[in-house]
């Protein structure tokens, strides 16, 4: 799948978080969206799920190709710990896929299975998931995600308050997503993970700072410009003056 944003401007109520960003993510490409709080990362993660109306400019997407998009919220957003098993927990990637009435047969609990091996939890199918620790949680999500099976992964602060160990384990996960030829776009606050591990970087302010390989992105020029911008930007910006083409 080939994600591009045409001069897209995101926001709430007409009020743009997101202004004028255009570029392309590219099939099996791991890209970092890195930029202080309030940057907007957020705002456009959900935007490319579909669940902000666009103020202007253009997602290239169709509506098919969209719903098959998977998106990991940030933890806080996530739902609450419901008496349900981890098992089904996974399930649910499946179901968000096919809808509540797509049939759990032997092969997709096989699936299950093999997603909480490879994320490290064999033998967890029958835990509460409420049982679980923060970043056996995060496991047990990522196993989902495996099992919705999309064409490109949105992933909001997913190692947030995750221990190292698991974030490894997880991270294997991701770049294993990237040789399949997925999509992977991730928030992230640690610059030495993304240095490491995800060879392009956005660099948000509310617009682009820079969008490009991370060797070019994460550097001393470029951070000080996000330094700069982030001080500068208008929390009440005013409405976005320029054209609304569509959406809103
Ligand atoms: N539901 C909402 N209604 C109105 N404004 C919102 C809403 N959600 C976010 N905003 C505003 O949009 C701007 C961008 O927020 P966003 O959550 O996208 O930032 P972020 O870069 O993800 O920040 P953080 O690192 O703190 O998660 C902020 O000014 C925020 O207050």
């Amino acid at each position: 799948m080939i994600l591009r944003l045409e001069n897209l401007t995101l926001g709430y109520d007409r009020y743009p978080a997101v202004h004028h960003l255009s570029g392309t993510f590219a099939p099996g490409r791991l890209t970092a969206v890195i930029g202080p709080n309030g940057a907007g990362k957020s705002t456009l993660l959900k935007g490319i799920k579909g669940l902000l109306p666009t103020l202007g400019g253009r997602i290239a997407l169709n509506a098919e190709e969209r719903g098959r998009i998977a998106y990991l919220p940030q933890q806080a957003e996530l739902e609450p710990g419901f008496p349900i098993s981890v098992l089904d927990v996974v399930l649910l990637g499946h179901w968000r896929r096919t809808g509540a009435f797509g049939t759990i047969g032997p092969n997709l609990r096989r699936a299950a299975t093999a997603a909480l091996e490879a994320v490290g939890l064999p033998g967890f199918e029958r835990r509460g998931i409420g049982s679980l620790s923060l970043g056996q949680r995060q496991r047990v999500l990522f196993a989902r995600l495996m099992l919705e099976d999309g064409p490109a992964i949105l992933l909001d602060e997913p190692f947030a308050a995750i221990d190292a160990r698991t974030i490894d384990d997880l991270m294997a996960v991701v770049c294993r997503w990237g040789e399949e030829g997925r999509t992977v776009i991730a928030v992230l606050h640690d610059l030495e993970l993304v240095r490491r591990s995800f060879p392009f970087t956005l660099m948000l302010a509310r617009e682009a700072v820079a969008w490009g390989p991370t060797e070019t992105v994460l550097v001393p020029e470029t951070l000080e410009r996000l330094r700069r911008s982030s001080e500068t930007w208008d929390e009440n910006a005013a409405l976005c003056r320029r054209e609304y083409s569509d959406g809103v």
